[in-house]
Order: C-alpha cells, then structure tokens, then sequence
C-alpha cells in the first residue's frame, strides 16, 4: 500500500539561503533562534522525535553550526536535508507549489508602499462594488497590531480594514459580528476577482471578535484565496491518476482547491494533528495527507513570540510516535516548511530561509540527502513514489516505484 503523508509545519525554516541578502534576510534562522533563545533561558529545546528523523543534522548542515543547547542524536532514523527555493518570493504559495513540484518562476505583484498602500482605483472599486462606507489602514502592518490600533474604529465605521505586508498579499480584516462573517468573505471574493490585474497572489480574510474591553482576537474562520498554481502540481497528477489527496488546514485554500479530493479544516495545532490522525486512519492506497500547521507561522512566528513558538514545537514534537505508531513500512513520511519566519527578526515578515526535508519509511535509507536545489525535490519525490509521471521540477531523493495502478 502506497501513502504519502506530508507535514508542512508552516514557516519553520531552518537557516538563510545564500540569496537571503537580496531579501534583508541574510543571517535569519527560524530555528536556530529558537533554540539560542531556549537554552539562554536554562531551558534547552527538546524535539527528541523530530531529532531522530535528522532535524537538527539538517539544521546544522543548513546552518553550519549545531542549534544552541542541543545535542545531535547518535541514532537517526530517517533521510534528512535542507532545501533552498527556486520561486522568487517567500511566500506560503510559492512555497507550497514548490513543494509539490510548480516553483513560482515569475514576480508576483506587491505593494510596495508603507503607508497609503494600495491603487486609489482599486480602493474606489471596492466601496462601491460592496457598498461600504470607506475602508481603514491602507497599509503594511502586522495583523495583532492592527487590531489593536483600529479595531474599534472599523466597528464604530463599518469600514473594514485592509492591510499588507511584504508578501504578495491583500488582507482584509473585519468582525464577524459587527460587519458580518458572510460579508467579509463576499468583499474578498470581489478583492480578489479586481485584483487579477496586479498579479496578487492571495487575499486574505481575516475575522475577529471581542471588544476594546475584553481585547481582538482573530478566529480560526480565516480563510485564503490564492490564485490556481501556474501548472499542474503532483497533486493535480495524483488525482488525475486515479488516487486520492486529503487537505487537512488551508491547505485547500493555498493550492485554490485545484488537486484536492477532499479537505478538512481544524483549528490550532493539536486539532490539525487529530484531524490528520484521522484522515490517515481512514487513508486507502494511493493517497496523499498533506496538512499545513498554520499556527508555527500566525501565532508565533509573525508574532515574534519566541517562547511561544519553542513551546509549540516541543508540543507538536511530543505527538510524532502517535502518528508513527499509524504507518506502515511502506507508507511515506515528510516533514517540511514552506519558508521561514524567523522570531527573533525585526518586523513581522517571514524570512527566506532553507526549508527541512525529513523523509521516512517508504524504503529511505537513513542519512543525509544534503542540500537540496528546490523544494520541488519533494513533489518529484511522491511522483516518484505514486509512479506518476515525472515533474518537470526536482530531483528526487527517492527510487521510482511501479508505474500507478489504475
Ligand atoms: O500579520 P498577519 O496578519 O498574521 O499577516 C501575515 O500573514 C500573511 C500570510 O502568511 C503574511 O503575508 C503576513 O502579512
Ligand atoms: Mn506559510
Ligand atoms: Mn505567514
């Protein structure tokens, strides 16, 4: 039976790529941070299961030193390597198409501008395509911060809050009493049909609630709309082939629903892990469990809570045997990320980093795959492994299996 699970723990980088200088990244280390930050504190970060797949051998080869406070296992049990990206943004698209065989070879439009962010035409064409009373921020912020800036003002206006940030993104932020749930989705709808012209890569909804009193809080009801990847990714050609891909998280959402036969949403890292327990329980031959940890990257990573984000590895780290208790011999394992988001870096945007690759069961020989050219290598790896056509992207760390059976 062949099964494919892949985990994207969503901005876990593990140390800059030679080309993070063009991006004001050169020196960032998602990882490596986290774990100076742990073991200053007396606390050194234990990830005892994702260790033994080869994380932090990966990590120091990527990093060319050994995370602070750790020590490498002696015993590793999976093939273990480090990514860099081909696509030109460092964006959850970008990374996720990479992975699954479609690096993002063209520029995406951004918004460059801090402040007044966004076309007067487009701000125009909003309002009065929604009937809204005007709009609030017009700029590049952080999604936490801008709440507490505006949120109280979006509910006394009506007006909702439109923010970017350097990533090829129009969010908007709205309450899902106040203005409505419905509505916020229906004007991101409308965004994201006005802004075919501008090259966006994804609009972003992003309901909250509470009060000034009680505090914002944003909702797990987020949702994203990104535009179809440019071609076919593995999981258009897993599907065509006659097999199956379960998306657990937003994962849908990144890839526009295109190579999806079935999604399911959950909220917070412990309920995406339940959720993916339970669509591999039930997963037949042929199929593919991908499910995106969108916490590491929202919760932690943006918020530059560092403490935070440590305390959710070591958590997610804790549940691993549960799911390696679920698989068998030949059943494939990845454990990857899409981009880094480096928590200790100034601002709030992610930063480009290598990605890991830990790859397991299916026949892998424990030990180094090394550096990687594109986390297209991944995607070239399940089209191997399924016997699909080959990508055009990618090499693959894995040996061609029996043409698909259909
Ligand atoms: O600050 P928040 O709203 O979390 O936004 C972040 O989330 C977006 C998607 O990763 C990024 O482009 C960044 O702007
Ligand atoms: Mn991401
Ligand atoms: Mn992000």
């Amino acid at each position: 039976m062949k099964r494919a699970i892949v985990l994207v723990l969503d901005s876990f980088g593990i140390g800059a790529t030679s080309d993070a200088g063009r991006f004001g990244d050169e020196g960032a280390d998602t990882l490596g941070a986290i774990a100076r930050y742990r073991a200053a504190a007396g606390k050194p970060l234990q990830l005892p299961n994702l260790a033994r797949l080869g994380l932090f051998h990966a990590h120091s080869e990527s990093a060319g030193s050994v995370a602070a406070g750790v020590s490498l296992p002696v015993e590793v049990t999976g093939a273990f390597g480090y990514a860099e990206e081909l696509s030109s943004g460092k964006d959850t698209p970008s990374g996720h198409w990479e992975i699954a065989g479609v690096p993002v070879l063209f520029e995406w439009g951004y918004f460059l501008d801090k402040e007044n962010s966004f076309p007067q035409a487009l701000l125009d064409e909003l309002v009065a395509g929604a009937a809204l009373p005007g709009y609030l921020g017009n700029c590049h912020a952080s999604g936490t911060t801008i709440l507490e800036k505006l949120g109280q003002q979006h509910i006394d206006s009506g007006k909702p809050i439109f923010y970017t940030s350097a990533d090829s993104v129009f969010q908007i932020a709205a309450h899902e009493q106040h203005f409505g749930l419905e509505r916020l989705y229906a004007l991101c709808e409308l965004a994201r049909a006005r802004l075919a012209p501008y090259n966006i890569g994804r609009v972003i909804a992003r309901p909250f609630v509470g009060s000034l009193e009680t505090g914002f809080e944003r909702t797990g009801k987020r949702r994203d709309y990104a535009v179809e990847p440019p071609s076919p990714t593995v999981l258009n050609k897993l599907l065509d082939a006659g097999g199956e891909v379960v998306s657990v998280g937003k994962i849908a959402d990144i890839y526009a629903n295109s190579g999806i036969s079935r999604k399911v949403k959950a909220t917070g890292i412990d309920a995406l892990f339940d959720a993916t327990l339970a669509e591999v329980a039930r997963a037949g031959d042929n199929s593919l469990v991908f499910t995106n940890f969108v916490d590491f990257d929202s919760s932690y990573g943006h918020r530059r809570d560092i403490a935070g984000y440590a305390d959710a590895l070591e958590a997610f780290d804790a549940r691993l045997p549960e799911l390696q208790a679920q698989l068998g011999g030949d059943d494939l394992l990845v454990l990857t990320a899409d981009h880094g988001c480096d928590p200790s870096w100034p601002g709030s945007d992610h930063t480009r980093e290598h990605i890991p690759v830990l790859a397991s069961g299916a026949g892998l020989v424990p030990g180094s795959l090394g550096k990687r050219h594109s986390f297209a290598d991944i995607g070239q790896s399940l089209a191997a492994y399924f016997g699909l056509p080959a990508m055009d992207f990618g090499q693959s760390f894995i040996a061609t299996r029996n043409a698909f059976e259909r």
